[in-house]
């Protein structure tokens, strides 16, 4: 029987400023879609959540057109416009937000508006590799390259073992009693596990996928197309 419930929080404030687009990244069309419905229907139509929530900026003239456009949407997907300076305001103003509809128990998906590769097989693994984890976790890449520590003027320092190092995805999946506080009590973090470790706890890394990157300069919008249209 299911108990605690999954809810899936975007952070979609940004301005994609290393992007350089006329419009904030998230609206760029991907695949005959802008990047950030690709996000919003992977969740809504995943039978492990049960609600999307969305975090904007208050200024955002986008996003009403955006939800008309898919109707899929309409009932799964709630905007805030609450959105902060940072990614780790935008998600923690979704989170105070979020106080009377959220139990402390329920789990909180937070994901990149900027990672449209996600699709429901991720979320499943995500769920039911943490279903009875004691802190929550995230999904994370093994890094495959040999890792060089650069000097301040650009020569090798050091070889760094890449034996146990991990690069960081989303969704990062906590309960949102404890992330609410771990995000409050943080000095500026770039992502909740971050938080969570302030904490002195030890999120779980759970095998996400290459697809699952985060598009943040120009060539990363030729690949992601690549990717969806594979499965679009
Ligand atoms: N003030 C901010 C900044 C970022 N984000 C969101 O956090 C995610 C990851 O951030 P990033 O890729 O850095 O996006 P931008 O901040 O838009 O990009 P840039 O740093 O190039 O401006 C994105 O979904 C972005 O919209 C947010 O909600 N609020
Ligand atoms: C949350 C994140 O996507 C994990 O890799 C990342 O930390 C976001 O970083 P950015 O500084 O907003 O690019």
């Amino acid at each position: 029987m299911k108990t605690d419930r999954h809810v899936a929080l975007i952070p979609a404030a940004g301005v994609g400023a290393r992007m350089g687009a006329s419009c904030p990244k998230q609206y760029l069309p991907l695949a005959g879609k802008p990047m950030l419905a690709h996000v919003l229907l992977a969740f809504a139509s995943s039978a492990e959540i049960d609600h999307v929530y969305l975090v904007v900026s208050a200024e955002d003239g986008f996003i009403d057109g955006m939800m008309a456009d898919w109707p899929a949407l309409a009932g799964r997907v709630s905007v805030l416009r609450q959105g902060g300076d940072t990614r780790h305001q935008s998600v923690l103003n979704g989170l105070n937000a979020l106080q009377d509809q959220l139990a402390e128990t329920d789990w909180v998906l937070v994901h990149d508006a900027a990672r449209p590769g996600l699709d429901t097989g991720l979320i499943s693994r995500l769920v039911a590799a943490l279903r009875d984890d004691p802190v929550g976790g995230l999904l994370a890449l093994p890094v495959v390259d040999t890792l060089k520590r650069a000097t301040v003027d650009g020569r090798v320092g050091a070889t760094v073992p890449r034996e146990a190092m991990w690069s960081a995805q989303t969704p990062q999946m906590f309960r949102y009693g404890l992330l609410r506080k771990a995000l409050s009590e943080a000095a500026a973090v770039t992502d909740e596990a971050s938080a969570i470790e302030a904490l002195g706890l030890q999120p779980r890394l759970v095998e996400g996928s290459p697809r699952n990157f985060k598009v943040t300069l120009p060539h990363d919008i030729a690949l992601a197309e690549l990717h969806l249209k594979e499965t679009t």
